[in-house]
């Protein structure tokens, strides 16, 4: 009878431990979107491959690991090269981070991502997504056939960093290579390197190693739950281009996106953003048809600044600070759901 009893102690304490450990886990969910890390090749040593094409559970099963860190859920959002990626992605993708991150047992969330156009799509959701848990977006830049593929470390380093306290309110976060960046600098720097993302400007927020976060910064730019942009009832965005300048640019280049139903011009220039004196008039009269127009570099690093060569309150241009081209582009789109005011765009990019 003795035997017994503590033979059935034993089972209630294993029970009860098997439960904890359980639930002292964070539960992430996973959104796969397609990209390299879910890419095939013909061989393990070459370069070329088919993006999108490995389910989300199969990126799971190469990486068990990831059991002993989180409750792991996930589901297929689309399936391709992020070089397709489009505004109805994104605008379902925001929504359903939004409904998930809402519900008490889900903790954060992972998006699986091609890499070229990651740093788009982290800006999008820094600035619409409603919630202060982790939103992590993870990529490869080698396929999963590849010798030393980079896809099985990163999806682990992007569940450590999604299930980590210390990631909440940090905005989007895009981990990559053992670094943890902001939606708001990070930029891909380089078309092959596994080391591709980066923050030129301001710097990684942190990294991972050995299964632990490390932070070293925050940023001070507002993002997710200070954010004014709210995509609830949006099925569309304003439509917004990007003209990129070059010596000897010609106005035909530009002047189509004045009949085409642009609602902004993001002017990718040279230097500082300045402007081709033969676009410059194209540009003036975008802004008398009431297109908004914001001045951007195709310079790398370093912020496109008010009033430089470019006196911006007399042609109502915006400075488009450290945002890139392409994300310039992410936040006018949001900005022009909320106004057209010149003004108050400029306080957008000054603070986002
Ligand atoms: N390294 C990558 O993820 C590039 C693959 C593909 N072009 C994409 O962005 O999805």
């Amino acid at each position: 009878m003795k035997q017994f009893k503590s033979f059935g102690l034993v089972v209630v304490t294993l029970l009860f431990s098997v439960t904890m450990a359980f639930a002292a886990k964070p539960n992430i969910h996973i959104l796969a979107t397609g990209g390299t890390i879910a890419g095939t090749g013909s061989s393990a040593t070459g370069t070329s491959y088919t993006a999108g094409q490995v389910a989300i559970s199969a990126l799971l099963d190469a990486v068990p690991e990831i059991k002993d860190i989180a409750n792991v859920t996930g589901e297929q959002i689309v399936k391709i090269g992020s070089q397709d990626m489009n505004d109805q992605v994104w605008l379902t993708l925001a929504k359903k981070i939004n409904e998930l991150l809402k519900r008490a047992d889900i903790d954060g969330i992972v998006i699986t991502h091609g890499t070229d156009t990651m740093e788009e799509t982290a800006y999008f959701l820094n600035l619409t997504v409603k919630s202060d848990k982790p939103v992590v977006l993870v990529g490869a830049m080698r396929p999963s056939t590849a010798l030393s593929a980079d896809g099985p470390l990163n999806l682990y380093n992007a569940v450590v960093t999604a299930a980590a306290k210390e990631s909440k309110d940090k905005g989007v976060l895009v981990a990559m290579n053992g670094l943890i960046l902001g939606a708001q600098s990070t930029v891909k720097m380089n078309t092959v390197d596994v080391q591709t993302f980066q923050a030129p400007n301001s710097g990684a927020l942190g990294y991972v190693l050995n299964g632990k976060v490390f932070y070293n910064q925050v940023t001070l730019k507002k993002h997710t739950t200070q954010s004014v942009f709210d995509v609830t009832h949006l099925n569309a965005l304003p439509k917004v281009g990007i003209v990129y300048s070059y010596s000897n640019i010609e106005a035909d280049m530009v002047t189509p996106m004045l009949n085409n139903g642009y609602k902004g011009i993001i002017h990718a220039g040279v230097g500082n953003g300045n402007i081709h004196q033969n676009i410059f008039p194209v540009l003036t009269d975008a802004r008398q048809k009431g297109i908004l127009v914001v001045r951007s570099s195709r310079v790398p690093t370093g912020p496109t600044t008010l009033d430089a060569e470019v006196d911006d309150a007399k042609y109502q241009f915006v400075a488009s600070q450290e945002l890139n081209p392409q994300k310039s582009r992410v936040l006018l789109m949001l900005a022009l759901t909320k106004t057209t005011d010149w003004k108050q765009i400029q306080q957008y990019f000054n603070e986002y």
